[in-house]
């Protein structure tokens, strides 16, 4: 048994002793991979394996220079495949860190937010509607206060909780009321502890990118390997040493393919995820950074997103009189009387709003609702678009010694039309009111014998109740959402505002932020009627009087119809819609617990701008494994083209294998990593995004790959055949190593004109790095004999030198926006 807490909760050094003593309250999480087994795992690529076999074929036939290249490349492929997965990893984690659930604990007598992992036994836990629980325990006392725990016992309908000692389990959502609940198991021993023990952890972390990377690299390996062969069998018909052949064909293959692309995406994911998370934009997953990028249509919600979130009262109905609204606004409300830093999100802005109202009419809040005990409560929820409370009616009713106040949007609260005349003035008022972008409110009250069961609540107050006003709200537009609206459209994204909201209000608000439909017409307001989804819905740039399953249909009706969606959201119930969603996006300060779980991307500063500048990320990294994609590719393919040149030209083997190696790592290796660092384009937010699902070479990638694998190609071979040095195998080597270095150049990110870039250009300084160590290649002797070079002549250096710039000119021309980018007006 836990020890009792005190309402104070535990000390901070109390919790400290018990965190050391039960251990952090997270998952068991799979062990990380150690060293050695990454360097196995990188040891036993099907590559690697075709080197080594190479090392044996040339250790047992004496050539020991060629051994070593290949014992170097070995090292040198291993060193940074385990540096890059290891930072990838690191990256993954530190994500996993910044998204980490959240908790609100009772601590040296002030409650606050404490990462859900430093919860321990013998906490007090603060938690209100949209809360996660992160613990096991029992209540200790709780106002209205129900729970859905389908993710622990699968069990649909919420269950009670409010009364104090029920058993509660980590894992439940709360979804109305609020709480405290002391803490009994963490981690392993709780509920979810319970049911994840026994399930290894597979989370897939390859994205589809990876997924689409992987199946070109078996096609590629194929054409190699055929292309291979072929370089084989011309070499033996020449009469060349089978051995030699054998060699140089099995370096041609490991060259030829980009093996290093699925390390270099995830490492391009991971460094994305860094910057974004610098742009206070955390991605919770490596498929989201992607699939960002991506982005056609975003659905956002209004309160808070699109506006301040900070509610006022700003006119009422009648305008005089208001005491007895006043103080039936007071009492149908979970606000806290007095403006109260513990309340957590589980307050309703609103209704926060209406208790500042009261209190301003000089209404005592504390003292009402202690004249009027509360009997009975249904909390508002989405769906019934209204809340009800039952109070001790006081002395003045007669028999009716129940109070009966209902306070809702004006649709669920007034009477049909033409039942009453006050009624039906409300309802003009209140329409007026909401066309003027103001959120109302109806409160009616009436008097009952008695409260009513459970279950009957709805049939109790269908009738009878007197209309005691309307409250109009007022919440301002925010700055920030304008903007982010316009770079939306600017970014070819449709917005759609998806709101619980008054049809007026929310066409209102969304003219204030300068939401308009596509090409610039105005916003189509509609309100969903019956089930099933109409084209109509999907059409609309603002849906009012959503709810939020009817959020979910919407999502599943613009995916059916090839959008990538993502959505904010941030109700109790938007989980499954944020689920659904191709990249749900939850608020960090304002929104719900069980949002940010249920979210990919977390907005760290609350501002839908992020959501922006995360698209900016994802499209930055789309292109930048695109532009490697074409530099690899084109540099593999002018590799095999030389080799099947050569003999045609009289060069029966004008690379030896060694020097095809040491190509293949210099310019895969740091230069390869370094794409993955170039800037998003100056224009990349001024056009349409990408075609969904289209392939990563899409928009005429693969044409300009073979372009400028012929054009480098065809500049060795000129150089093999023109440059009558003593060795012209030198010159080519040099020719064909700096050629792509100058394709590396010539594929960079265009920068805006007269500004510096901000961190320094690391594929300028791996490219220079690499051009140093091909010169060195051909200008220093042990590497000289290594690679069995010779120096080339000036004319030699300088067709070389002229090679890599006609080679990275080539290259620029498929850097163009237009194709690098797959620009789509
Ligand atoms: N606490 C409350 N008590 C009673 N009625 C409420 C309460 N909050 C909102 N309403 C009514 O329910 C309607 C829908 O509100 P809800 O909060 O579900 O909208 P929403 O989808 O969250 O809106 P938004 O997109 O602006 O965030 C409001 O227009 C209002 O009339």
């Amino acid at each position: 048994m836990t020890t009792i807490a005190s309402r104070e909760g535990l000390t901070d050094a109390e919790a400290a002793v018990r965190l050391v003593r039960e251990g952090p309250n997270e998952l068991p999480r799979p062990p990380r991979r150690s060293a050695a087994r990454r360097v196995l795992a990188q040891l036993t690529d099907p590559l690697v394996l075709v080197l080594l076999v190479v090392a044996a074929v040339t250790t047992a036939i004496g050539d020991h220079a060629d051994t070593a290249v290949v014992l170097l490349v070995v090292l040198g492929n291993t060193t940074v495949g385990v540096v890059q997965e290891i930072r990838a990893d690191r990256s993954v984690e530190a994500l996993d860190r910044l998204g980490a659930a959240r908790a609100r604990v009772r601590r040296e007598g002030t409650v606050r937010t404490v990462p859900a992992r430093e919860v321990v036994p013998g906490d007090v836990l603060a938690v209100a509607a949209g809360d996660v629980l992160a613990a096991d325990g029992t209540v200790l006392w709780g106002e209205s206060l129900q729970l859905d725990e389908a993710a622990i016992t699968g069990e649909s309908l919420p269950v009670e909780a409010h009364r104090p000692g029920t058993e509660v389990l980590s894992g439940s959502v709360v979804t109305r009321g609020r709480g405290e609940v002391l803490v009994g198991s963490t981690g392993p021993s709780s509920a979810m502890g319970r049911i994840a023990e026994g399930l290894v952890r597979t989370r897939s972390r390859r994205t589809p990118l990876q997924h689409q990377l992987a199946a070109l690299g078996r096609r590629l390996a194929l054409a190699a390997v055929v292309a291979c062969a072929v370089v084989f069998a011309l070499g033996l018909l020449r009469g060349e040493p089978p051995v030699l052949m054998l060699v140089a064909a099995l370096s041609l293959a490991v060259a030829a393919v980009p093996e290093s692309l699925p390390v270099v995406v995830t490492l391009g994911l991971a460094l994305g995820a860094r910057r974004m998370a610098e742009r206070h934009a955390v991605a919770r997953s490596l498929p989201a950074v992607e699939t960002l990028g991506a982005v056609t249509l975003l659905a956002t919600d209004k309160t808070g997103t699109l506006t301040e979130g900070r509610l006022r009262v700003a006119e009422t109905w009648p305008e005089q009189d208001l005491d007895e609204l006043a103080r039936a606004a007071v009492l149908c409300n979970d606000a806290p009387a007095v403006p109260d830093a513990d309340a957590g999100p589980g307050t309703d802005p609103l209704e926060a709003a209406l208790v500042d109202w009261a209190r301003s009419r000089g209404v005592d809040v504390a003292a009402v609702r202690a004249h009027h005990p509360r009997r009975g409560a249904v909390p508002f929820d989405a769906v019934r678009r209204r809340m009800t409370t039952w109070h001790d009616g006081g002395s003045d009713g007669g028999d009716d010694a129940v109070l009966v106040v209902d306070k809702g949007a004006p649709e669920t609260v007034l009477p049909p039309p033409g039942t009453s005349e006050r009624a039906d003035h409300a309802r003009r008022w209140a329409e007026d009111a909401a066309t003027r972008g103001l959120r109302v409110i109806v409160v009616a009250t009436g008097r009952r014998a008695d409260v009513p069961g459970d279950g009957d609540e709805d049939a109790d107050v269908g009738q009878g109740l007197d209309v005691l006003g309307v409250l109009a709200l007022r919440d301002l537009p925010r700055e920030a959402a304008r903007d982010a609206l316009a770079g939306c459209h600017r970014a070819g994204i449709r917005t759609v505002v998806l709101t619980g909201d008054h049809p007026g209000t929310a066409a209102t608000v969304a003219a204030q932020v300068g939401l308009t439909g596509p090409g610039g017409r105005p916003a189509r307001v509609a309100v969903p009627d019956g089930a099933g989804h109409d084209g109509d819905l999907l059409d609309a740039d603002v849906v009012a009087r959503c709810r939020p399953e009817r959020k979910l249909d919407l999502v599943a009706g613009w995916q059916s119809r090839g959008q990538v969606v993502a959505m904010t959201g941030d109700g109790v119930n938007d989980g499954p819609a944020l689920r659904r969603a191709d990249i749900g996006v939850a608020m960090g300060r304002r929104g719900t617990e069980v949002a940010r779980q249920a979210a990919d991307l977390v907005l760290a500063d609350d501002d839908l701008n992020t959501v922006v500048a995360a698209v900016d990320e994802g499209r930055r990294i789309h292109t930048n494994v695109r532009r490697f994609l074409a530099y690899a590719l084109a540099g593999g393919l002018a590799e095999v083209l030389v080799m099947l040149a050569g003999p045609v030209i009289g060069v029966a083997l004008p690379l030896l294998p060694g020097q095809i190696l040491w190509i293949n790592l210099l310019t895969h290796g740091l230069p390869g990593v370094a794409f993955g660092t170039e800037p998003s384009e100056p224009g990349a937010m001024a056009t349409g995004p990408r075609r969904p699902g289209a392939s990563v070479l899409a928009g005429g990638l693969w044409v300009g790959v073979l372009v400028v694998g012929a054009v480098v190609a065809a500049l060795t071979v000129a150089v093999l055949v023109l440059v009558g040095d003593p060795e012209p195998r030198s010159a080519a080597f040099v020719t064909l190593g700096l050629a792509q270095l100058g394709v590396a150049v010539g594929l960079r990110a265009r920068r805006p004109r007269g500004t510096t870039s901000p961190g320094p250009d690391w594929l300028l300084i791996a490219v220079g790095g690499a051009a140093l160590a091909q010169v060195a290649a051909v200008t220093v002797a042990p590497l000289m004999a290594l690679l069995r070079t010779t120096t080339p002549t000036p004319l030699g250096f300088a067709a070389a030198g002229a090679a890599a710039v006609v080679a990275g000119l080539v290259a620029r021309l498929l850097a163009r926006p237009r194709v690098i980018g797959e620009e789509r007006p």
